[in-house]
């Protein structure tokens, strides 16, 4: 390849096409053709000044009425100053439509890649256009600055009058620019005269003034909430900012509030949440953690106890950025971020962005007006986007209507993310969750299965829940809502709780709800906290687990399943009332092995998964223990064998009391009930022939299982 100081305009022709391309040129000056069609989201703004990135542009030499500039740029003609001559050079098209009149194909073709930050606005536009309006973005875009910290900051940091008078009068400009834009100011009331005589007549000016912004409270004395555990101390907090809004004539009505370091937002610190009811009716908070800070294009929101979390956007500016060339790496790359770059892209793909700065980036030289007022500036001269700005409450609402697939949180594990340790709880440890799942199906033994793990020293369980007993039934259902701190007070941390001769490290602790297996949301939640936890599932034949289960429905008083047969209920067609099909699928659904156990294992690997045959574990409990013991690599291994014993009159393997007594399972397990009529067990064979024949692929596909007995015979008779 040629140097680019000795390149020449070389031309190839691209193949059938009346166009020639030259490759490897160094340009600069990119315009856009103000009557390209393609411009939707680009506008053409002025000419984009400076050398381009990349030295192998290729450059389009067409002469044909199906191409059509998009954007042309200069030669870098100071890299060459003999080429120019002192002539004034034509423009290169480095953009270009082909209508597609030549071969019926449209096309638009870039001469470099996206790392031109035009180009992506072109790429989206152009995506736009050949798709014919099917991939394309909306153009509203919403902006809200927070400004954090009022009131915080050391002497010297802080707003004076005349910042203030700086303030109100870019609020202004950008209000003219972006409809309905007004700072929104977050106090901590504590500190309201603590600067130097100039700083506190600032404070007092802002007061004045009150009414020019939106105004939200930070914590009192801008303290982080995770480090409270008593909810009326940080209630009582609350109140002295609530008390200085009123004293001051701060309005309270904004139902936004902000934790200092997004402190107790996420993770969620539950008291918190409550406070914030409380104390300040809040609606809306927003942070930059959740799911993770990085990338921040992965930034989502949730809604929690009622109150919409929405994801906060980044500009650059924190609490110690206060001079424009003392911004990491100089004023030249604030201007690249905000021509252009990452702050003028966040806004670009974001149709709702809230912004954190900080009072003292408001000072000094006043970092943060020159920053947002250029941005909007730039953002109006080069793309069509319609900016404007509302209240916290109403981008919220906008927020779930756009994305209503954010409203469940996903809980992940905080010690998973330094900064998520950093505020969560110290009374909360990662060691107090489990470290295996126990997720049925029902009726497969898993009571038995639980009972028999809990005999060994090192395996503790939850504490009892006061109304599912030994289930938390957390990752299905409502329990979810209820957040994290709520299941973790399951598994406390101290050893005295559960077993007293092993410490948390020694402790091995699960969980066991049989509902989760076919749980719709639970495989996602579940690995979403607990990526590395080990997973244990129990089959039987799926015909036998309906039956066992309506049986159990039958003996809870469920008024449909003592109205109807089990024949009947499996047979419910699509006109039968409700409540009957909802027991037939609820009886049915979860012996569709296969496809749950695929869900499964589409966010934990196989290595993770252990089944067990249930008919095993109610035959030969000793050796099902044993490779689950193998599996779990448990130490010490516990021998069942001389705690588990056949009980004769209960039918089961119970557990070892002493030479004569046994403790079996309570009468539920195990229950006394007639035979399966033969026309339901016909149907149920054919019912679930195509679901067993995927569980058999699906066992072989795991590995060296065997497959079970019962598998091979529900198979063999429902041909
Ligand atoms: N050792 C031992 N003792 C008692 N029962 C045993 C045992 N091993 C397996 N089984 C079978 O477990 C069935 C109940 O399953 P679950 O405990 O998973 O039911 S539940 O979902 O928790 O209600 C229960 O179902 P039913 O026989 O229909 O009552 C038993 O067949």
């Amino acid at each position: 390849m040629e140097s680019p100081s000795e390149e020449t305009l070389v031309a190839a022709q691209l193949r059938g096409l009346p166009l020639y391309i030259h490759t490897n040129l160094r340009l600069r000056d990119a315009s856009l053709n103000p009557a390209s069609p393609v411009l939707r989201l680009t506008r053409a703004g002025e000419t984009a000044w400076g050398a381009l990135p990349g030295d192998d542009w290729a450059v389009f030499q067409h002469n044909h009425t199906t191409y059509e500039p998009v954007e042309w740029a200069q030669r870098n003609t100071q890299d060459y100053p003999s080429d120019s001559g002192g002539q004034v050079q034509l423009p290169l098209t480095t953009v270009l439509q082909d209508h597609g009149h030549f071969d019926g194909i449209q096309r638009v073709l870039f001469g470099s890649n996206l790392r031109f930050w035009l180009h992506r606005l072109l790429f989206l536009d152009a995506l736009s256009y050949l798709s014919h309006g099917q991939l394309s973005l909306n153009l509203e875009r919403m902006i809200l600055v927070d400004i954090d910290d009022i009131f915080v900051g050391e002497r010297g940091t802080r707003l004076r009058p005349d910042d203030v008078q700086a303030l109100i009068a870019t609020q202004r400009i950008i209000a003219a620019m972006v409809p309905g834009f007004r700072f929104n100011l977050g106090f901590s009331g504590k500190f309201y005269h603590h600067g130097e005589r100039e700083e506190n007549l600032g404070d007092d000016y802002l007061l004045r003034n009150v009414q020019e912004f939106n105004w939200f409270s930070h914590m009192w004395k801008h303290q982080q909430p995770h480090l409270y555990e008593n909810l009326t101390l940080l209630m009582s907090e609350m109140q002295l900012n609530y008390a200085f809004a009123k004293e001051h004539n701060i309005p309270t009505d904004s139902g936004y509030s902000i934790s200092p370091h997004h402190s107790g937002v996420y993770p969620a610190h539950e008291i918190l949440y409550i406070a914030w009811k409380k104390i300040w009716n809040v609606k809306v908070t927003s942070t930059e953690e959740y799911p993770h800070l990085r990338p921040a294009r992965l930034r989502r929101g949730f809604i929690h106890r009622d109150i919409m979390v929405l994801p906060r956007q980044t500009c650059g500016l924190f609490t110690h950025t206060m001079y424009i060339d003392r911004y990491p790496g100089g004023r030249d790359k604030l201007d690249e971020s905000i021509q252009g770059g990452e702050l003028f892209q966040t806004i670009v793909y974001n149709p709702i962005n809230i912004f954190m700065t900080h009072m003292s980036n408001y000072g000094s030289d006043r970092l943060a007006l020159y920053t947002f007022q250029s941005v909007i500036k730039f953002l109006q001269c080069w793309t069509n986007l319609k900016l404007s700005s509302a209240p916290p409450i109403q981008l919220a609402e906008m927020y779930f209507r756009l994305h209503p697939e954010e409203v469940d949180p996903v809980w992940g594990n905080p010690c998973d993310d330094p900064r998520h340790k950093k505020i969560w709880s110290k009374k909360k440890s990662c060691d107090s969750l489990p470290k295996f799942l126990v997720i049925g199906p029902q009726k497969t033994g898993t009571t038995a299965l639980y009972t028999f793990l809990a005999m060994h020293s090192s395996i503790t369980s939850n504490v009892p829940s006061p109304d599912t007993y030994e289930e938390i039934q957390f990752f299905n259902g409502n329990n979810y809502y209820r957040g994290l701190d709520w299941y973790m007070d399951f598994f406390p941390s101290d050893s005295s709780a559960n077993s007293t001769a092993v410490t948390p490290q020694t402790r091995y602790m699960f969980e066991k709800s049989a509902t989760y297996f076919d749980g719709e949301a639970v495989p996602k939640r579940a690995h979403a906290l607990l990526p590395h936890a080990k997973i244990v599932s129990i089959l039987i034949s799926p015909a036998k687990r309906a039956y066992s289960w309506y049986q159990h429905q039958r003996a809870h008083g469920e008024g449909i399943a003592n109205n109807y047969s089990f024949y009947q209920v499996i047979t419910a067609g699509d006109s039968a009332p409700k409540a009957l099909k909802d027991l037939r699928n609820r009886c049915l659904n979860p012996g569709k092995y296969a496809q749950h156990l695929e869900h499964w294992l589409a966010y934990y690997p196989a290595q993770q998964l252990h089944i067990i045959d249930g008919e095993q574990l109610r035959l030969n409990p000793v050796d099902v223990m044993n490779d689950l013991q193998r599996f779990l690599k448990i130490q010490p291994i516990f021998d069942y064998s001389n705690h588990l014993r056949f009980d004769a009159k209960k039918g089961f393997f119970c557990q070892v009391v002493s030479e004569k007594r046994n403790k079996c399972l309570g009468k539920s397990k195990g229950r006394q009930y007639p035979s399966m009529d033969e026309r339901s067990a016909k149907l149920l064979q054919r019912y679930y022939l195509s679901h067993n024949t995927a569980l058999v692929k699906l066992l072989k596909k795991l590995g060296s299982r065997p497959i079970p007995q019962w598998l091979k015979d529900d198979l063999s008779t429902g041909t």
